[in-house]
């Protein structure tokens, strides 16, 4: 595991994709600025400067961030509650709901299905999905089994395909769902954005704490929220 050490800058953490758009004006709120090349979507670099030679940003995949946080590789992120949830690492602090992303995860099928289907009945389910232990617990919390199938992404072509009959997978507008023929059976939890920090980090780093008062100001937020409260 990395040791930060005081000296080295601080890193921060942002998805790519939807988010960072999301985060940019929080940035800035939060007096970050990072060079321009980070907001491009077209830019491959992975690392960015910001006017602060005390602080870095790093552009990775959303899982990657509470990956990369739980590690102290960097020691701060942004990260939806999804992926809190799914991972529960205990090295994670979230003590900042950023309220960007919002949706929610929710369990879906086919419309032809759903019409002749009772959720109370079921026993056991295969389900394909991104969130593995999420579904399961979600199930499991109500006595049905679940077999989960692993997809990282276009899980809404599984029950067409007979891959499996269900998914769990993300909704806001509920657009993709539609187009691909699917409604909405039940949902497993609400999801934001969160401020995630590595505890080490935040115990030991001056610059760690007073960024994240930075942020709790930027969003008019105070109440602190562990990793796992709020994220059921
Ligand atoms: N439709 C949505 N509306 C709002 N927020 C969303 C939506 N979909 C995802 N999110 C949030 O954004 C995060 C990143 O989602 P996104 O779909 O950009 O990831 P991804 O493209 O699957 O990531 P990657 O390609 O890195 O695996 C999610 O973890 C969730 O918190
Ligand atoms: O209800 P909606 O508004 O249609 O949003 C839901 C979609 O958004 C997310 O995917 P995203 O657009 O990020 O694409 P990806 O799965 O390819 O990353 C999610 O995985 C759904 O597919």
């Amino acid at each position: 595991m990395a040791t930060p050490t005081p000296t080295s800058p601080l890193v921060i953490a942002v998805p790519k994709g939807r988010i960072l758009a999301e985060a940019l004006p929080l940035l800035a709120r939060a007096g970050i600025h990072p060079e321009a090349a980070f907001g491009d979507e077209n830019s491959r670099a992975l690392r960015f400067a910001t006017d602060d030679p005390g602080v870095a940003l790093i552009r990775v995949r959303a899982f990657d961030v509470a990956t990369f946080v739980a590690h102290g590789a960097a020691q701060i992120g942004i990260v939806g509650s999804d992926v809190l949830a799914e991972f529960a690492y205990s090295e994670l602090y979230a003590p900042v709901d950023l309220g960007i992303g919002h949706c929610r995860l929710s369990v879906a099928e086919p419309a032809a299905l759903a019409s002749r289907d009772d959720p109370r009945g079921w026993s056991h389910v295969r389900v394909a999905t991104k969130y593995p232990h999420v579904t399961a617990a979600h199930f499991a919390r109500r006595g049905v089994q679940a077999e989960c199938v692993k997809l990282n992404g276009a899980m809404e072509l599984a029950p067409t395909l007979g891959l499996a009959p269900r998914i769990v997978d993300l909704v806001s507008s509920g657009r993709t769902l539609r187009e691909n023929g699917l409604v909405e059976v039940e949902e497993i939890m609400q999801v934001t954005s969160r401020l995630v920090v590595n505890r080490a980090a935040m115990k030991t780093r001056a610059d760690v704490a007073a960024l994240v008062e930075a942020f709790r100001r930027a969003v008019g937020h105070h109440s602190p929220l562990s990793a796992r409260e709020g994220v059921k």
